[in-house]
């Protein structure tokens, strides 16, 4: 069996989507990894499969793996790519798309861009989680230069930490150690953010399971909702500059998260027999 794919981005935070909902595609971790291989694979910095909902008030399910194998509970950038890629066949402009985290409600617009509701932000420490209780305001694990970081969970843990200047920190170095902190029982996905303006930031983010990427959605909506909730900046909508671009959120009254931004197919492809190492599927 040849499988098909699509080669998407977000700013730049790319992704191969395969659409499973006619059959299923049991892939392995192994293969899932040989996949994201960015030399003898298509190479990703997640994988997404698309599968039929499990909840009928859902128009499908979206499974999200990171290049290490690992699965995610949330991805913002390719929960826009697929909403574009699904919705655009759909008369309506808007569809809810199934995660293991939850529902998310999306909204196509007239110029491309799309608009996610990733949810409401989790804040209490068991929800990060972490290891122990604390103020997720002010969490105590730290790294080198990054301390003092705060705790999001968007269907994904991340830990925000607020510095002078984000292009000047060594996240190659500090990233992965607070990535497996012991503070973080799942890991966690790690940002640096310098505020810019009185309702933009800056941002870098190191990804679990996954490395520096030139984007990350959920990762913007936990830097605006950490900006907030520290009272960096004014109002409860943050322009979040990102490696590959800007996204614009809003942290609502209600809790919810709404990040809006763009969608890019870069090309179409087949995987190959060697690539899935021979095993049949
Ligand atoms: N790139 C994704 C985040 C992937 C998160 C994943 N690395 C995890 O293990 O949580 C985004 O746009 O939100």
């Amino acid at each position: 069996m040849t499988i098909q794919f699509l080669k998407m981005h977000g700013l730049g935070n790319d992704f191969v989507v395969i659409d499973a909902r006619n059959r299923p595609v049991p892939l392995t971790a192994t293969q899932v990894v040989a996949i994201g291989d960015r030399r003898r694979g298509v190479g990703f910095d997640q994988l997404i499969l698309i599968e039929p909902p499990q909840d009928t008030a859902a128009d499908i399910f979206m499974r999200i793996l990171n290049p290490d194998g690992s699965e995610a509970g949330a991805c913002g950038n390719a929960t826009r790519c697929v909403a574009s890629l699904v919705g655009r066949g759909l008369v309506r402009d808007e569809l809810v798309i199934q995660t293991i985290s939850g529902l998310l409600r999306c909204w196509l617009h007239a110029d491309g861009t799309v608009t996610v509701d990733m949810g409401p932000a989790r804040l209490d420490w068991q929800q990060i989680p972490v290891a122990e209780a604390c103020d997720t305001l002010h969490l105590p694990a730290s790294a080198g230069p990054l301390s003092d970081g705060v705790a999001v969970n968007m269907g994904n843990p991340h830990a925000v930490h607020f510095v002078p200047d984000a292009e000047d920190v060594d996240l190659t170095r500090w990233g992965p150690e607070l990535e497996r902190h012991p503070f973080f029982p799942d890991r966690a996905n790690i940002e640096v953010a310098s505020v810019t303006g009185p309702s933009s930031v800056r941002m870098r983010v190191w990804e679990r399971g996954a490395g520096i990427t030139d984007a990350c959605g959920s990762g913007a909506c936990a830097v605006g909702v950490a900006a907030i909730r520290r009272g960096l900046v004014t109002g409860r909508r943050v322009c979040v500059t990102l490696d590959g671009g800007v996204l614009d959120i809003e942290w609502r009254e209600d809790g919810h998260v709404l990040m809006t931004g763009p969608v890019a197919t870069s090309f179409a492809g087949t995987l190959g027999a060697d690539l899935l190492g021979g095993e049949a599927l």
